[in-house]
């Protein structure tokens, strides 16, 4: 009881500073569970630090509804078998009746060497064996190419059996199956953002792969437990203790595993439960038929024991129940073992470890019972909003899931469906029904919902209302993803989630004549995805499209053709580079102009300085205005953040976005007649390059994790190649006959890798690469970089 309590107000204390930065602060949420876990008593020297308390206290029926309810994702790195265990998960709960094989996917390295598509990726068009493709996958994009590009929002119900009573419980889970490539990061963001709690697929051979550990950051960000699912027993050279240290070490969670395999590689049949000691096997065509035995093969027996007593151990470092039973030298029950994997799963000092073969449809289903008697359910997660009718530093409010509370929702995805835009919401407290009138908090928009649907895969199911902790689908709701609802009744406001910057641009036009369908096209897929930016190079006047790679890009313009008929050209990738500034630089800016007629007078003082990422959002610019005294009338306050952001499009370095950086205006001056909107955005602009220019201005690129696997022969080619294009080795790794190296290296310096590194592997060497983020650029670099923008300015003129 004593450790949790403290546990609960140490993280508390820290959570109310973070609070207006971090609404889903997982130590809020570590706060949340255990003080759901423990129930610790208040005490009135530490009742400043409580939590906020919910606006509604929840009822037994909304814990009765609750407790039986789960919202999960399954999130790993790229063909860890996610779509396949779903897609398992789907038919074993009855969902689908049969299953679809997930695509075969064959990568190979692109060839194409003026471009930075280097990372393995689909080479052919790739269908399920059964040319039907996975029911996740439901984008013909993603079945063409086999990867998920757009996660897929679905429900099941399952039903556990107490092992102690034999008594049946239905469980209903929503699951959001997320796209595993670095691509559509984006997508694997909005679902934790929703997420109660998550499956962390690992393979049995590769293990903890670069976008494993991004998925682990994500999951961190958003406070989001998770159990881990060792998938691809069946494969040679599967080694789930190897796997299980990489865990332990590099995602750096204390982890054991809660079963252990019966046979390996092509004799895996079943698993050993360590928590309730029996064996569990699939049988039957699709192993739809679970056989459970109270009997431990003799095989696997002194292996079970050792790694019960693991279990043990490690649940002893993170769990005050056990670590007392294990310092007194007394075993735990398989009752208290479970309570105590539940507790320490949801405050996020553990991760359970499941094994399984998805393609063998063998342990699948204790898998699930795990989610269900290890995830959290809805009222075990807390989630923070702000009350905007508050000044933005008043703490904020803690929702609660009580069905008869004010509605609060959030859009967390939209797509375009067939029948109009289609867009998923989270409810967070309250009951949405069909035909109710709700808000957009951001805009102020009144909508009536006219359709409600449950989501599974492309299909759906009207429904006429659904209960807090549920996901939905609604039509013919105009918003943007991130928008948060409410029934108008309360002014709150979820805050958004976090953006990654783009590092690929290139230039697009439609070939022939422009349509409207062009604009409509970007116009969308801006709002479906917040890592997809649009902007026009004012003295090219080209249309240039920024995302997260060029796969990503690749797809935008392919839907483009396909959803909207408009076939486009696009120009040579370029890397994203960014300005920033380096220190603080003060300004104090008139602008006038008398030439005849109405003059135009405007003075803007203040300050620029260099601004941190926001780690939840990874907003890095603001607008601050700080003036008193009517100096500047209030009016014309909205044309300077205007001017300053129009500012920032463009550094005079390079001619690349400003990012980094804050704007304060402290002061200025007007004229009654001269001054103007216009003037006052003038005087913005020139305040702003006039202080960028002492602010010691760099050019930044992006930095990128790259994670190479090849056979062990070729090692020292591999880290050579590496060195040559400026990598910073961060870690190597040798396992049997292959070995992994892990390297930071600036994307600008990746062109052309991908030949290279099949040229020195013999074509068995793979990659991947991912952002991590911006870094000032070598002297030298910013110097060409600089000259070669001086020189098409000097064209242009
Ligand atoms: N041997 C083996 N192969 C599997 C298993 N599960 C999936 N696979 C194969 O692994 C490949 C990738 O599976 P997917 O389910 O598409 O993987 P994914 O993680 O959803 O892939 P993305 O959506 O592209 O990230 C496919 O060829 C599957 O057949 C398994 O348990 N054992």
């Amino acid at each position: 009881m004593f450790l949790g309590r403290a546990f609960t107000q140490s993280c508390y204390s820290k959570s109310v500073r973070l609070s207006n930065r971090l609404s889903f602060s997982s130590c809020a949420r570590r706060a949340a569970a255990s003080a759901t876990a423990l129930k610790p008593a208040p005490t009135p020297e530490t009742e400043e630090e409580l939590p906020p308390s919910p606006q509604h206290v929840l009822t037994e029926k909304d814990h009765q509804r609750l407790r039986f309810q789960r919202n999960i994702g399954v999130s790993a790195h790229i063909d860890s078998g996610k779509t396949t265990l779903t897609e398992r998960i789907l038919y074993y709960t009855g969902r689908i009746s049969q299953i679809h094989e997930a695509p075969v996917v064959t990568l190979r390295l692109a060839r194409r060497t003026d471009s930075l598509s280097q990372r393995w990726r689909p080479h052919r068009r790739v269908r399920g064996r059964d040319a039907v493709g996975a029911k996740m996958d439901s984008m013909d994009l993603e079945r063409e190419k086999g990867i998920t590009i757009q996660s897929a929002a679905t429900f099941c119900d399952w039903e556990t059996r107490e092992v102690a009573t034999g008594n049946k419980q239905k469980y209903a889970i929503n699951i959001i199956d997320t796209p595993g490539h670095v691509d559509f990061t984006i997508e694997v963001e909005r679902a934790l953002r929703v997420l109660d709690g998550a499956i962390l697929v690992l393979c049995a051979v590769a293990g903890v792969q670069s976008q494993t550990t991004t998925v682990d950051r994500q999951m961190r960000r958003y406070g989001v437990p998770r159990i881990s699912f060792i998938n691809k027993m069946d494969r040679p050279g599967a080694n789930p203790w190897r796997i299980i240290n990489q865990i332990r070490s590099k995602l750096r969670i204390p982890a054991a595993a809660v079963q252990v395999p019966i046979g390996i590689e092509d004799e895996f049949k079943g698993v050993v439960d360590l928590v309730h000691w029996r064996s569990i096997y699939n049988e039957g065509q699709k192993g739809n038929e679970v056989v459970i035995s109270q009997e431990v093969p003799e095989s696997v027996m002194e292996l079970a024991k050792a790694k019960r007593n693991e279990l043990i151990e490690q649940l002893a470092e993170v769990d005050e129940e056990i670590g007392e039973l294990f310092l007194n030298d007394e075993l735990p029950s398989n009752d208290q073992i479970a309570t105590a994997i539940r507790r320490s799963t949801i405050a996020l000092k553990f991760s359970p470890v499941f094994l399984g073969s998805a393609i063998k449809n063998t342990a699948v289903q204790p898998m699930l019972d795990g989610v269900c008697a290890y995830l959290p359910n809805p009222a075990e997660s807390e989630v923070l909003a702000h009350d905007t009718s508050l000044p933005s530093s008043a703490p904020q409010i803690q929702l609660s899931p009580a069905a008869d509370a004010p509605l609060v929702g959030l859009a967390f995805k939209l797509e375009e469906g067939r029948f109009g835009q289609l867009t998923y919401m989270r409810v967070y407290q309250g009951t949405l029904k069909k035909g109710n009138q709700i808000f957009n908090a951001r805009t102020g928009k009144k909508v009536k919902v006219p359709r409600l649907v449950r989501m599974h895969s492309n299909e759906m199911e009207d429904i006429e209302s659904i209960g807090p902790g549920e996901i939905c689908a609604i039509f013919g709701v105009e918003c943007s993803s991130g928008d948060t609802f409410t029934d108008g009744s309360t002014s709150f406001s979820m805050t958004n989630m976090y953006v990654p910057e783009p590092v690929i641009s290139l230039s697009i036009k439609p070939k022939g004549i422009e349509t409207p369908n062009f604009s409509r096209a970007l116009n969308r897929f801006q709002k479906e995805d917040p890592t997809f930016k649009v902007h026009i190079d004012h003295e090219s006047k080209e249309t240039i499209i920024s995302g997260m790679g060029e796969l990503h890009l690749e797809i935008y313009v392919e839907r483009m053709r396909r959803e909207y008929n408009t076939d486009c050209v696009t120009g040579k990738p370029r890397v994203a580079f960014r300005e920033t500034i380096t220190q603080r630089a003060d300004f104090a800016y008139t602008h006038k102009k008398q030439t005849g007629g109405a003059g135009q007078y405007a003075k803007v003082v203040g300050y620029i300085e260099p601004m941190e990422p926001d780690p939840e959002t990874g907003k890095d610019v603001a607008f601050e205005s700080v003036v008193m005294g009517g100096n500047i009338p209030t009016n014309f306050i909205p044309a300077i953040e205007k001017g300053f952001y129009e500012a920032l499009e463009k550094g005079a370095l390079s001619g690349n976005v400003i990012s980094g950086c804050r704007f304060v205006l402290k002061d200025g001056a007007f004229h009654a007649v001269d001054s103007s909107e216009l003037a006052f955005r003038l005087a913005t602009i020139g305040a702003f390059r006039e202080a960028f220019k002492m602010a010691k201005g760099v050019i930044l690129e992006p930095i990128m994790n790259v994670e190479v696997v090849a056979p062990v022969e070729f090692q020292s080619q591999v880290i050579g190649g590496l060195n040559t294009r400026r990598g910073t080795i961060v870690d190597s790794e040798v396992r049997d006959d292959e070995f992994t190296a892990a390297a930071e290296v600036a994307l600008n310096d990746m062109f052309g890798y991908s030949n290279q590194l099949r040229g020195s592997t013999q074509g068995k060497g793979e990659f991947s690469m991912e952002y991590k983020h911006h870094m000032p650029v070598l002297p030298n670099l910013q110097k060409d970089l600089e000259e070669a923008y001086r020189k098409t300015l000097a064209v242009k003129k």
